[in-house]
C-alpha cells in the first residue's frame, strides 16, 4: 500500500493541488539532489537503530531519567556518526535527525557546538594537535563555560580568576564569590569532564582581560569532580531539559600554562603577557554560533509551520458558507495570515544564513592572512540577524501553536517544546537587546562615516544611497519595498544619531546620551536587520535556478514576507519613506491576494521542508494527517491510563466523599 492511500483524504487532495514539483523544492532548499539523497540516507541509518527509539514519551520521565535517556541516545548517535565517517571518509551531511532522537537538546550540544570549535579557533597548532583528536573522538567531553551567576552579557565583568604562577608555570583558577560561579554551560551538570573556562587573567597582580583556558574538571575513570572543583546541575528550565546545564566553581585549582588557548594572546613561561592583534578575536566562537543560529531559526520555523499547516488542512471547524460542509481551517484567511508568514520566514532565514555563512567564511579567510577590516561588519551583522531572527522565529512558533487551538497546547503536538527551545535563542549566545546595541554602535560609526562622504561596507552602503534618494517616489514593487525598508533604517539611524547629539548638546556625556537614546538605537538595529533580510531574501529568490513553476511560488512567498512586514511596520514607513496611505491600501489588497495564491500550495510548501515524522515528533503534523488517531494513541500511553483505578481514589477521593456524607 502506498503512503498516499493511508493518508487523510484532505492531505491527498491538497497534494494533488500543488502547482510545483515538491522534490525540486526539497533539492533547492537543501542545496542539490545529491545533498538530499545523502541527508536522507544518513537519516535512514540513524532511524534504523532500534535502541534510539523511546519506549514512552519523554514527558512521562523524571528530570533525572530524561537526562539519562538523553545521554544514552547521544552516545549511540555518536557511534552512528563515527561509523558513517569511517565508511564514507567524511562527516555526515548537514541534517536535523538529532531532533528525532533527542527530542529536546543533546547533552553533547556544547561539546560539538562550542568546545571543539573553540579549541579549533582559539588554540595554537600544538594545542589543536593535543586536544582536537581527543575531543573529536570523544575521549574527552567538554563544554564552553563563560556565563556566571552574576554576569552573562558583560563578559569583561566576569569574575572567575586565572592567576599565573611563574614558579610552577601554572594558572590557578578561583571563583572568589557566589556571583563568580559559572552558571548555564550545557553538559556541565553531569556530562562533561573538560571545559573551556573563560576567566580574567592576572599576572603579578595585573589584570590582562578575559581569556579561554582548558580545564579538566572530572576524573576520566570515576567521573568524580577533581579536588578544587565544585560542579552540579542548575535544575529544570522552560526547555533544554536534556541539555544538562550546570554550575561550576574552582578553589585554587591548578592547570598547566599550556592550557590557556594561545592563538591570540600568550603568556610566556616567565609570565610575560603577549597581547593578541585584536582582543575581540577571543569572542570568535560566539560569532560562529550566532551565524549558525540564523540557520536554526529557519529549521524551527519550518518545523512549526509543517505541523500547523498539515493540521490546518485536516482540521474542519465551522462554516465559511452555511450551505457548505464544515471548512478546513486552512481555508480561513485569518489562519493563512497566521501560518504562511512562518513558511515564508523559514525561507528568508535560510537565505540569510547562507549569505551570512559566506560573509563568515570570507572574514575567517582574511583573518588567517592578518586582515581584520571586515571583522566589525561581520560582528555587527551576525549580532542583529541572530537577535531579530530568533525573536521572530520564537513568535512564529508560538503563533503556529496557537493556530492549532487546544491541540497545540498538548505536549504531543511538539509545539510547546519547540517554543521553549526556539525562544531560548533570544537569550543564549548574546541577549537580544545587548546584541542589537552592538549593531547600533556599528551603525552610528557608519552614519558618521556617511556624513563625511566616506565609502561604507556593503551591508550599510544603502545609508549613502538613501541619503541621495530621499526625494524619490515610493514604488509598490518588491524592489521598491526593499528600498523602503532601507529608508526606514536610514531614518532611524539618523534619528538615533541626532538624539545622541541632542543630549550631548544639553550637557550629557556620550555614555549617558547613548543610554537615553538606546530605545531608538535598538529600533534602528531592528530596522537595519529587516532591510538586510528583505534585500538578501528577495535577491536570492530572483537569482535562484528554480523552474518557472517553483520560481513563481517562491516569489510569492518572498513577496508575502515583504508585504507582511510593510503592513506590520506601516507607521515607520509612513514616517521615514515616501509611501502613501494609498500605497498601503494597495499592499493590503496585494497581501490578501498572496495568501489566496499561496493557499493551494500550502501543504506542498511544507512538504518541501522534507521534515520526517520522526523529526516533527508531532501528533498534529505527520505526513499522513492521522491527527485524531495519533492524539488518542499518545493519550493512551499516559501512565495514568495503565490502570483502571488510580490509588489516589482509595487514598484521597473516597475518604473525601465519605467525609462529605457525614
Ligand atoms: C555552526 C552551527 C552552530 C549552530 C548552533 C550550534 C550550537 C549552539 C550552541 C549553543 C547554544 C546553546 C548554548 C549557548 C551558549 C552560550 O550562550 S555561550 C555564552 C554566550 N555569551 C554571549 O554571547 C555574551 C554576550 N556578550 C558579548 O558578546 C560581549 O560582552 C559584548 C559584545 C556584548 C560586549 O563586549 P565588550 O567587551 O563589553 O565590548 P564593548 O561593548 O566594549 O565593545 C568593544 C568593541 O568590540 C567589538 N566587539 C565585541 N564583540 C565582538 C566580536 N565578537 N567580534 C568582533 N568585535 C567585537 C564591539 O563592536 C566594539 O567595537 P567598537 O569599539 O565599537 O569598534
Ligand atoms: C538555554 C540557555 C543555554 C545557555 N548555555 C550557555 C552555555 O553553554 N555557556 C555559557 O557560557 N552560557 C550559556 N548561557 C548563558 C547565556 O549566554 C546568557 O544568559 C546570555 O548571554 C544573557 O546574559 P544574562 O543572562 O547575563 O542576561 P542579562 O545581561 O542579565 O540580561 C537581563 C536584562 O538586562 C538587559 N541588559 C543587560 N546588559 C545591558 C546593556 N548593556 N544595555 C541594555 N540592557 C542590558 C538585557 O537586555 C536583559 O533585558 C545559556 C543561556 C540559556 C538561556
Amino acid at each position: 500500500m502506498s503512503t498516499e492511500t493511508k493518508c487523510n483524504p484532505d492531505l491527498v487532495r491538497e497534494r494533488a493541488k500543488c502547482t510545483f514539483d515538491v522534490n525540486e523544492l526539497i533539492n533547492l532548499f537543501y542545496g542539490s539532489e545529491k545533498a538530499t539523497k545523502e541527508r536522507r540516507h544518513f537519516e535512514d541509518a540513524v532511524l534504523a537503530v532500534k535502541e534510539l527509539k523511546d519506549a514512552i514519551p519523554e514527558e512521562y520521565l523524571s528530570h533525572k531519567e530524561r537526562y539519562e535517556n538523553g545521554v544514552r541516545k547521544a552516545t549511540i548517535l555518536r557511534d552512528v556518526y563515527r561509523d558513517y565517517k569511517a565508511k564514507h571518509n567524511r562527516d555526515p551531511p548537514p541534517n536535523q535527525i538529532t531532533k528525532a532522537v533527542i527530542k529536546d537538546i543533546s547533552p553533547f550540544l556544547l561539546h560539538n557546538g562550542m568546545f571543539v570549535p573553540t579549541i579549533a579557533g582559539q588554540g595554537t597548532p600544538e594545542q589543536q594537535a593535543e586536544w582536537l583528536p581527543k575531543a573529536e573522538s570523544m575521549q574527552i567531553i567538554g563544554t564552553y563555560a563563560q556565563t556566571e551567576l552574576g554576569h552573562g552579557s558583560f563578559i569583561r565583568g566576569l569574575e572567575t580568576i586565572a592567576t599565573y604562577d611563574p614558579k610552577t608555570e601554572e594558572f590557578v583558577l578561583n571563583n572568589p564569590t557566589l556571583t563568580s560561579f559559572k552558571w548555564w554551560p550545557g553538559g556541565l551538570g553531569s556530562t562533561v569532564n573538560h571545559c573551556v573556562v573563560v576567566a580574567q587573567l592576572y599576572i603579578n597582580g595585573k589584570s590582562h582581560g578575559i581569556h579561554p583556558f582548558i580545564a579538566q574538571i572530572r576524573d576520566l575513570d570515576t567521573h568524580k569532580p577533581l579536588p578544587g572543583v565544585k560542579v552540579g546541575e542548575i535544575g529544570p528550565k522552560m526547555g533544554f531539559q536534556t541539555a544538562n546545564n550546570g554550575f561550576l566553581g574552582f578553589d585554587n585549582f591548578r592547570i598547566p600554562r599550556k592550557n590557556m588557548l594561545m592563538k591570540n594572546a600568550q603568556v610566556l613561561k616567565d609570565g610575560t603577557f603577549v597581547k593578541g592583534i585584536n582582543e575581540k578575536l577571543t569572542y570568535g566562537t560566539m560569532v560562529m554560533v550566532r551565524v549558525g543560529i540564523v540557520g536554526d531559526c529557519s529549521f524551527y520555523a519550518a518545523l512549526a509551520a509543517t505541523i500547523a499547516v498539515r493540521y490546518s488542512a485536516v482540521r474542519h471547524q465551522s462554516h465559511i458558507k452555511a450551505s457548505e460542509p464544515e471548512a478546513q481551517i486552512l481555508d480561513y484567511l485569518t489562519q493563512q495570515h497566521k501560518l504562511f508568514i512562518a513558511v515564508a520566514s523559514s525561507h528568508v532565514y535560510r537565505n540569510a544564513y547562507l549569505w551570512m555563512e559566506k560573509m563568515y567564511t570570507n572574514v575567517m579567510k582574511e583573518l588567517s592572512q592578518d586582515k581584520q577590516d571586515n571583522l566589525p561588519e561581520l560582528h555587527a551583522t551576525a549580532c542583529c540577524l541572530k537577535a531579530v531572527c530568533s525573536r521572530d522565529a520564537g513568535s512564529l512558533v508560538e503563533e503556529c501553536r496557537l493556530a492549532c487551538g487546544g491541540h497545540g497546547y498538548m505536549a504531543s503536538s511538539n509545539l510547546p517544546l519547540t517554543y521553549g527551545v526556539t525562544i531560548a535563542a533570544v537569550t543564549y549566545e548574546g541577549e537580544r537587546t545587548v546584541l542589537l546595541l552592538q549593531t547600533a554602535r556599528y551603525l552610528m560609526k557608519a552614519w558618521m562615516a556617511a556624513l563625511k562622504g566616506k565609502v561604507l561596507s556593503p551591508s550599510v552602503s544603502y545609508l549613502l544611497n538613501s541619503l541621495k534618494e530621499s526625494k524619490k517616489p515610493w514604488q509598490n514593487t518588491p524592489e521598491g519595498i526593499v528600498k523602503g525598508f532601507q529608508h526606514v533604517s536610514f531614518g532611524k539611524v539618523k534619528a538615533a544619531y541626532e538624539t545622541i547629539q541632542k543630549y550631548m548638546k544639553q550637557g550629557k556625556d556620550y555614555e549617558d546620551a547613548w543610554n537615553l537614546a538606546s530605545v531608538q538605537l535598538v529600533k534602528a538595529s531592528e530596522a537595519h536587520s529587516r532591510a538586510i533580510l528583505c534585500e538578501v531574501s528577495w535577491e536570492a529568490v530572483c537569482s535562484s535556478s528554480a523552474s518557472p513553476n517553483l520560481s513563481r511560488v517562491l516569489q510569492q512567498l518572498a513577496q508575502l514576507y515583504l508585504t507582511y512586514w510593510t503592513l506590520e511596520t506601516s507607521g515607520d514607513l509612513l514616517l521615514y519613506s515616501n509611501i502613501t496611505k494609498d500605497d498601503l491600501i494597495i499592499l493590503r489588497d496585494k497581501y490578501e491576494e498572496l495568501l489566496v495564491a499561496i493557499r493551494p500550495n500550502a501543504v506542498g510548501l511544507v512538504d518541501g521542508f522534507d521534515l520526517r515524522d520522526e523529526i516533527l515528533n508531532s501528533t498534529l503534523g505527520s505526513y499522513d494527517g492521522r491527527v485524531y488517531e495519533r492524539l488518542m494513541e499518545e493519550a493512551l500511553k499516559s501512565p495514568l491510563n495503565q490502570e483502571t483505578v488510580n490509588s489516589s481514589f482509595h487514598k484521597y477521593l473516597k475518604p473525601m466523599m465519605e467525609k462529605a456524607k457525614l
